[in-house]
């Protein structure tokens, strides 16, 4: 199946267009896993009980690497144990932020659609354009290309104006829909909900595109002012909130329930922006 109905399948079983983020910090997870001694395993119960609570409300999973490479060693088997308990059906995105010269971008594409067998992958594309073609060839796979953060650090690079007076978010835009041209891989961005404002020029210029939209939740994008901005948007968009999902709960007993009330919420406020992908 290639990805892009896939994706689509992923929204309309579910009626959302919920991303859960799995970043699991130690620091916060819920105080009854302390029992469990061995962190990676501590790690992996957590996930997996995240996941649980959260399937019938969301469309896909994104697993940040950063988060299980601290776990040394062990995380690299946490990270395939979670995969490994995400349903099929769901959308997984890789959240590795990637980039590099040609050689090891193929090592990395290698990793994440072939070793680890992920749907997609999160890449930054400051080494250039042709640093994303080995992750290009596959159709039943996506990227997710940093297109402008959600972060207060967008403005340094990602919103500065080049000569043309576009920023260089837009000039990304346009790029890879160029490219998407030449390849059966969805090119998809990532653009942060903090910025619903700036992104609608950013993503005019390549409506196709499939979008990750981080930034709501702990970081306070406003889902009303995406809405509006999605609006011309043809292809999915996914929506991801980390921390005020999966730590929802913590100091309460029943955090499970905690966890999956808060992923519903999300779906409820997502539902006039996901309306627009499930008809047809
Ligand atoms: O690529 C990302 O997912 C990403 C891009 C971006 O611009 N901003 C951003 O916050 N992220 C990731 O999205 C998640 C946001 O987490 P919360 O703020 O807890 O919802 C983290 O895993 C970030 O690394």
């Amino acid at each position: 199946m290639d990805f892009r109905t896939k994706l689509k399948k992923a929204v309309r079983s579910n009626n959302s267009t919920v991303c859960v983020g799995l970043d699991p910090n130690l620091q916060l997870l819920p105080a009854e896993l302390t029992k469990i001694k061995d962190p990676a395993k501590r790690v992996d119960h957590f996930l997996k009980q995240v996941i649980d609570a959260t399937r019938q409300h969301c469309a896909a999973y994104k697993p940040n690497l950063g988060f299980f490479e601290a776990l040394g060693a062990d995380g690299w088997d946490t990270f395939e144990s979670v995969l490994d308990y995400i349903p099929d059906d769901k959308i997984i995105i890789a959240d590795a932020k990637r980039g590099d010269i040609s050689s090891t971008a193929e090592h990395y594409a290698k990793a994440f659609f072939e070793t680890h067998d992920v749907d997609a992958v999160t890449l930054n594309p400051l080494m250039g354009f042709e640093t994303l073609e080995p992750f290009l060839g596959n159709p039943a796979k996506s990227i997710y290309v940093l297109t402008l953060t959600s972060n207060p650090g967008a403005q340094d690079i990602l919103l500065q104006q080049l000569d043309s007076g576009e920023t260089l978010s837009t000039f990304i835009a346009k790029r890879l829909q160029k490219q998407q041209q030449d390849h059966p891989t969805a090119i998809g961005m990532v653009v942060g909900a903090t910025k619903a404002k700036e992104l609608e020029p950013v993503i005019s210029h390549f409506t196709e595109s499939p979008l990750l939209i981080p930034g709501v939740g702990k970081q306070g994008g406003s889902v009303s002012e995406l809405s509006e901005s999605l609006k011309e948007h043809t292809a999915v968009p996914l929506v991801n909130s980390s921390r005020s999902i999966i730590y929802a709960g913590n100091d309460s007993p029943d955090w499970k329930q905690a966890v999956a009330q808060s992923a519903l919420d999300l779906k409820e406020r997502l539902a006039p922006i996901t309306a627009r992908y499930v008809k047809g």
